[in-house]
């Protein structure tokens, strides 16, 4: 198969759109005529340009409301055409793609319909060029890959061809099975966009909601199978409209397009056992079993506070490294570790974003072959020198130029803290029941959300969550968690189009996307609390009127009702699932801590979150100067 994308995914003028497609390794484009229309510089400077960057133009499309008109529109639609063919001609591209027509003055009619398609044909053959159909899925007539081919196959004209999109396939729901029976070579070009489930009107899905394959919820996988049953091996282009996507970064959006094909056509040849040509044998992705560790990065004036709240969430200072001004801090299975060094990496965080969160570390089952898929779906590794002796971690760019580390067993990475550490002795230490990181909540500009998704989708062997609307005083925020089967390891994604939310305002004062808080696991969040708050850590508190509501929604006695209040503890509860949630204020920087307790309970208490983000809107404003 061969891979292109289509100019209208990218943001950017023609030549930056062109450049980041190169720049992202593809070698075929399809170019958008409002594109062409709107560039500086004739059809002929646009190709010197795209073949100069080793591209070639595979389609210009669209053209609109072609088949079935009645005359005097017919004769003006082929005139129409020629002129595209000739637009075609300077362009240096042999396929025109056609959409089904949607305009009220077109006539019905499949025969009507394929001698259209037979005669156009004929006009493109003289030129040497092609033409190929696509149903829309709102299309006046047709929208139905099935009768698109109906009319192929009755326009029959070598020059007329089928495409296929997936969206306009999938949306519709319709039957996968007549795409096997299609001859392949009768397929001219295969656009692949996915989406998420939205009950809406196709055209306005389509238009604003279409995302790279794997972004969405849209059975791609289905879809490429019986695409590979009919043996197709042509051209499989990349066709999305999306609002986040035309407001994103040109490069990246092209970098995660050129991910999703590689993902995707991975994940056909594993089931399959299709050899791609030009494809190489990529490592599967990743099973993870949790957070090995998280790293801040703090300067020595902060690194006095945060360890003394480390202390007092019942963290105990277990190893000093070898070589720089880092330690570790253990309770439970968790591992923190607090970066004051005043060279490398961390210590460039910490001069951009303050006290933060500088680094993930990933338990995987092969830390190498993560490093080596993660290249290969064109992440960013990163390698910063090591002491003598010293464990060299795979790493790849994660958020906001955070680092993602990647520690196994297999390879020895796990015996990091006694390599790189000195131990420091527990004695008696009891902690505050802490256990294990329950799930990392990253906030994030909202055009970059799915960059971020893929990221992680395309590495780990995860499954993401239909995005949740959460409401925040500010505005509305939009959370998608990621999460292996066992739960082991839970990432969740925020991010929001208002510039006054809670997320918005913490990527405005960390200079940058990040961590904004972590989830800690108790298993009993009562004693938790009552250790937290005999150490002086400040939890956030909660209105009254919360707990009022919690006595008539839920079977709660007055009594538990009030153990809760006490404790500002939140509350959810599905069937005889139960989850409690408390948080502590926020720190400098707008991190904070989540302490959950999980009684069988899935999710992450969305509808306590209004009532959290809410008090900590309160505390944020209270604590600005007066008049502010
Ligand atoms: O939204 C549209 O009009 C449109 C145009 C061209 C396509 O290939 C398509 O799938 C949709
Ligand atoms: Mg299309």
């Amino acid at each position: 198969m061969r891979t292109a994308i289509a100019t209208v995914c990218l943001s950017g003028t023609l030549t930056k759109k062109i450049e980041a497609i190169a720049a992202a390794g593809f070698k075929g484009i399809e170019i958008f005529e409002n594109d062409l229309l709107s560039f500086n510089g004739s059809p002929k400077d646009a190709r010197r340009m795209i073949e100069g960057l080793g591209l070639a133009t595979i389609t210009f499309q669209p053209f609109r409301d072609f088949e079935g008109m009645p005359e005097p529109q017919r004769s003006k639609v082929f005139a129409r055409a020629e002129r595209k063919f000739d637009v075609m001609e300077e362009l240096g591209c042999d396929l025109l793609m056609v959409c089904s027509n949607v305009s009220p003055d077109s006539l019905g009619g499949i025969d009507r319909a394929a001698a259209d398609f037979h005669e156009l044909g004929e006009r493109a053959a003289k030129r040497g060029m092609r033409v190929g159909f696509e149903a829309l899925s709102w299309g006046r007539h047709i929208h139905d890959y099935r009768d698109a081919w109906e009319v192929v196959r009755r326009a029959n004209h070598p020059a007329v061809g089928l495409v296929l999109d997936s969206f306009h396939i999938l949306a519709r729901g319709t039957d996968l099975s007549a795409i096997r029976s299609i001859p392949p070579e009768r397929i001219f070009l295969v656009q692949m966009a996915d989406a998420p489930k939205l009950d809406m009107d196709y055209l306005s899905w389509s238009r604003h909601y279409r995302c790279f394959p794997g972004q969405g919820e849209l059975p791609i996988d289905e879809f490429m199978l019986a695409l590979h049953a009919t043996g197709f091996s042509g051209l499989l282009s990349l066709e999305i409209f999306n609002d986040r996507f035309r407001a994103g970064s040109t490069r990246s959006v092209a970098i995660d397009g050129q991910r999703s094909l590689i993902v995707m056509l991975d994940e056909l040849r594993r089931q399959t056992g299709a050899a791609f040509p030009g494809l190489q044998d990529i490592p599967p992705k990743a099973a993870s079993s949790g957070v090995e560790f998280i790293e801040f990065a703090v300067d020595e004036r902060s690194a006095v506070g945060f360890e003394k709240t480390l202390s007092g969430l019942g963290f105990r200072k277990a190893g000093i490294h070898r070589s720089k001004a880092v330690t570790r801090w253990c309770q439970g299975d968790i591992n923190i570790v607090v970066n004051a060094d005043k060279e490398g990496y961390a210590h460039s965080f910490n001069i951009t974003h303050g006290t933060s969160v500088c680094a993930l570390a990933l338990r995987v089952n092969d830390a190498p072959g993560m490093l080596k898929r993660a290249v290969m779906l064109l992440d960013q590794p990163f390698q910063q020198p090591v002491g003598p002796g010293e464990m060299n971690i795979p790493a790849v760019r994660g958020l906001g130029g955070s680092l993602l580390y990647f520690v196994d067993h297999k390879t020895g990475l796990d015996r990091l803290w006694e390599v790189d550490f000195e131990p420091l002795e527990g004695g008696d230490f009891a902690g505050a029941g802490l256990t294990m990181v329950d799930h990392v909540s990253q906030s994030m500009h909202y055009e970059e959300m799915l960059t971020w998704l893929l990221f992680y989708t395309s590495l780990l062997e995860v499954q993401k969550t239909p995005v949740q609307t959460v409401i925040d005083p500010g505005g509305v925020v939009q959370s998608q968690a990621i999460e292996t089967r066992d739960g082991s390891l839970c990432l969740i994604l925020n991010a929001s189009q208002s510039r006054q939310t809670l997320s918005s305002r913490f990527l405005h004062d960390l200079f940058g996307s990040g961590v904004q808080h972590i989830a800690l696991a108790t298993g009993n969040i009562f004693a938790t609390v009552e250790h937290l708050k005999a150490n002086g850590i400040e939890l956030l508190p909660i209105p009254e009127n919360y707990y009022g509501d919690l006595e008539v929604r839920t079977d709660l006695s007055a009594d538990d009702v009030e153990r809760l209040r006490a404790g500002n503890i939140l509350y959810d509860r599905e069937d005889s699932a139960e989850y409690l949630q408390v948080y502590t204020k926020t720190m400098e920087g707008g991190f904070f801590f989540e302490i959950v307790e999980r009684r069988n309970y899935q999710g992450y208490g969305a509808v306590n979150a209004p009532i959290r983000l809410a008090s900590q809107t309160r505390l944020a404003s209270a604590a600005l100067p007066s008049g502010i």
